[in-house]
């Protein structure tokens, strides 16, 4: 029998209701793995992770706000606003307790729910990500660019920024497909989070962080680089690090040693 299931959660702030697009692979009464995606992309970028963690794991993933089928609600919002859209999507699943994965802009939302709402995880795996990714003012002017000239201007360079040119080259239609996803989004919703991003500063809290944490860094990355996933390793107490062969959608590019390496953080001990 196959447990999938798609929904909307409603998520509430300052009076305003968004609704967020999830869905879910794997039976319910397994351990949960929450999937969060990178700017751009929408939850499809975990297929290959769900595929295989589904038979272990109640295996939930999203569209952040703003990003695939999920809104982004009429008001600016900050790295809070995502880490809440997760507490409210466990809250609307019952879900007490959680494994968190996110990559790039979801590790960030990742890391603000280990520090702000640290009992609501289990494991938190931080891929492809910083405390601090980028430039306020590049973000700035991503998002005045995009609400400007439309997703073509993002789009158009974004292959590079995710994949390594042998991955480009050896995987086109994979590469096609994620590049066609992040032309379809929102440009409102995409700049929403590059506005988000120019404000998400996490280095003053990151050693407060004590939930059981895994770095994966992708050995190619040049967004948010090894040396990135170095400094978050000595400022968590215990995290380990694993680098894969990848550029910044590791997830995608190195879909199977990423997805081992998820497996033996994620899984209960043996026995
Ligand atoms: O610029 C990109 O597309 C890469 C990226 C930075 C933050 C994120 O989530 O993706």
């Amino acid at each position: 029998m196959k447990h999938t299931d798609t929904g909307i959660v409603v998520t509430t702030w300052n009076g305003d209701d968004t609704l967020l697009h999830y869905r879910t692979d794997g039976e319910r009464g397994k351990p949960c793995l929450l999937l969060s995606n990178s700017l751009g992309t929408d939850l499809s970028m975990w297929d290959a992770q769900a595929a295989n963690l589904a038979s272990d794991f109640y295996v939930v993933r999203y569209d952040t706000r703003g990003h695939g089928r999920s809104a982004s609600g009429s008001a600016p919002f900050g790295i809070e606003r995502l880490g809440l859209d997760v507490v409210a999507l466990l809250d609307h699943l019952e879900i007490a307790r959680a494994a968190f994965c996110g990559i790039s802009m979801g590790g960030l939302t990742g890391q603000w729910l280990a520090i702000h709402q640290p009992q609501r995880l289990t494991h938190l795996v931080l891929a492809n990500t910083a405390a601090r990714i980028g430039a306020a003012d590049a973000w700035l002017a991503r998002a005045e660019q995009v609400r400007r000239d439309g997703m073509d201007t993002v789009a158009d360079g974004a292959a590079a920024r995710w994949f390594t040119p042998a991955f480009i080259a050896r995987e086109a239609a994979t590469v096609a497909r994620m590049i066609a996803t992040l032309r379809g989004q929102d440009a409102e919703g995409y700049a929403a989070c590059c506005a988000a991003l120019a404000q998400a500063d996490l280095r003053a809290q990151a050693a407060t962080i004590t939930v059981p944490t895994l770095l994966i860094a992708g050995e190619h990355d040049p967004v948010t680089t090894v040396d990135d996933a170095r400094w978050l390793q000595q400022q968590v107490a215990g995290a380990q690090l694993a680098q894969v062969p990848a550029s910044h959608l590791s997830n995608v590019e190195a879909a199977q040693a990423f997805t081992a390496r998820l497996r033996a953080f994620v899984s209960p001990p043996a026995g």
